[in-house]
């Protein structure tokens, strides 16, 4: 029997605004970030688990902080009593304590830092396991999957009965996709050439690096100024080509008419989708935009904080491409059931990566979604960014532009020893060097 003897959580920060990495219009210079979970046990091999929450910099001191205001629901439990009912287990730690839940519910800080503890849980799980996420999610019955979430507020569209259809409906081929995935890993696309802080030069050779390395979908940050954005987006279908798909990303930075109106400027580039055209919190409003702009989709996700408000952008018609973020939905209990409830409504997800460890969290759940939930690669591409992997114990693998399907126990975010503490927030060697 493994306890959970007690939790760590560090704050830990890559200066990645120097280069100007990740950079977009509202994020004009983030360093990424992450609040680091340990979970120290009594286990005999010594397991540990590990799990973040991403952060750009700045605040990442308030998940910090209430990461450590919500340790107490998890120290001194043991894992069984937390692993043989994860979806009571979920409801608890986001509704257990009344007065902490004030401060959110299911969204903010609080949220952030539940996706860190979370996604620890299950990284030690699967650790103790023997077997990566993705594998160990396959290889649960639909019953065992089912009992890990919790419906409350969202069986007006999906129901524990309906969830356990969805998730037979596929039983059938699951071994020959897990056999295709082993063989040919999952498609993703890449962001890292289009970031907006680039001078136009670099995005030109990272967009050539690329293509050499075999990558098919790229995307560019939009959403500065119009004229900017026009310009780099000729530069990279110079590089590129017409045949290869091009996304753009906003980033928030409109209003519903002024979406409209760049992307109809922006649409001479053919851009497969436009991400965060607006408001995050703006459902109506995105429904509007997807109406107005089609045949351009309407992706959006890496700022929805809850399952309620995925529910309602699926029930509004809202979105054409589903951008699930590992780290901000409450963990993966949460994410598996955005899974399903856009499996439901025929809405192809396409995670979103982003950020220090978003990839070594979100190639789990895009295998996971493919072998067991949706079946389907139509509509669907993995982001990728070429960012911090070299932190990570057992980092991404890429080949030919396809994650290759993780072989390690967990969830393939525990870091390096000397890279935490060299990133330690405030006193770390990183950033002592100017
Ligand atoms: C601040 C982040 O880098 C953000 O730009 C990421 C993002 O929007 C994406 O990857 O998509
Ligand atoms: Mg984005």
């Amino acid at each position: 029997m493994t306890t959970i003897t007690h939790l760590d959580v560090q704050d830990i920060r890559f200066p990645t605004s120097r280069s100007l990495d990740g950079s977009d219009a509202m994020n004009a210079a983030p360093d990424y970030s992450a609040a680091y979970v340990t979970l120290h046990t009594d286990h005999t091999a010594g397991h540990q688990g590990h799990g973040l929450t991403f952060t750009i910099g700045r605040g990442n001191e308030i998940c910090v902080a209430a990461v450590k205001s919500l340790a107490a629901m998890v120290e001194g439990r043991t894992l069984a009593s937390i692993t043989e009912d994860m979806g009571g287990f979920w409801r608890h730690i986001t509704s257990g304590d009344s007065q902490l839940r004030w401060i959110g519910p299911d969204k903010g800080a609080i949220h952030l830092a539940t996706a860190a503890i979370v996604n620890a849980i299950w990284d030690l799980w699967a650790k103790t396991e023997g077997k990566p996420i993705w594998k160990m999610l396959v290889d649960m019955s639909p019953e065992q999957l089912v009992n890990c979430l919790d419906f409350r507020f969202v069986t007006d569209a999906l129901t524990p009965e309906e969830a356990l259809a969805l998730l037979k409906r596929n039983e059938a081929g699951k071994a020959a996709r897990e056999q295709e995935m082993r063989e040919h890993g999952y498609p993703a696309y890449t962001t890292s050439a289009g970031w907006l802080g680039y001078s136009d030069d670099k995005v030109r050779h990272l967009a050539r690096e690329a293509l050499a390395e075999g990558w098919t979908h790229f995307k560019q940050k939009v959403g500065g100024n119009l004229e900017e954005d026009r310009r780099r987006a000729r530069i990279l279908r110079e590089e590129i080509g017409w045949e290869r798909p091009l996304m753009m990303d906003a980033n928030q930075m409109w209003d519903v008419d002024e979406a409209i109106a760049n992307m109809r400027q922006l649409a001479e580039f053919d851009p497969l989708w436009i991400e965060e055209p607006t408001s995050p919190d703006d459902i109506l409003g995105h429904a509007e935009i997807r109406r107005r702009l089609a045949p351009i989709g309407v992706a959006t996700g890496e700022h929805c904080h809850n399952r309620v408000m995925f529910k309602q952008l699926l029930q509004a018609e809202a979105i054409d491409y589903c951008q699930i973020d590992s780290a901000r939905l409450g963990g993966l209990n949460e994410v598996i059931l955005v899974l399903l409830l856009a499996a439901k409504y025929g809405v192809p997800v396409c995670p979103h990566a982003g950020g220090v460890g978003l990839c070594e969290y979100v190639q789990h759940i895009s295998l996971f979604d493919y072998i067991a939930v949706s079946a389907s690669l139509e509509g669907r591409i993995l982001e990728y960014v070429d960012h911090l992997h070299e932190h990570f114990v057992d980092p991404v693998v890429i080949r030919q532009g396809r994650y290759q399907a993780p072989q390690a126990p967990g969830y393939s975010i525990t870091m390096h020893p000397d890279s935490l503490a060299r990133h330690l927030y405030p006193h770390g060697a990183a950033w002592q060097e100017s």
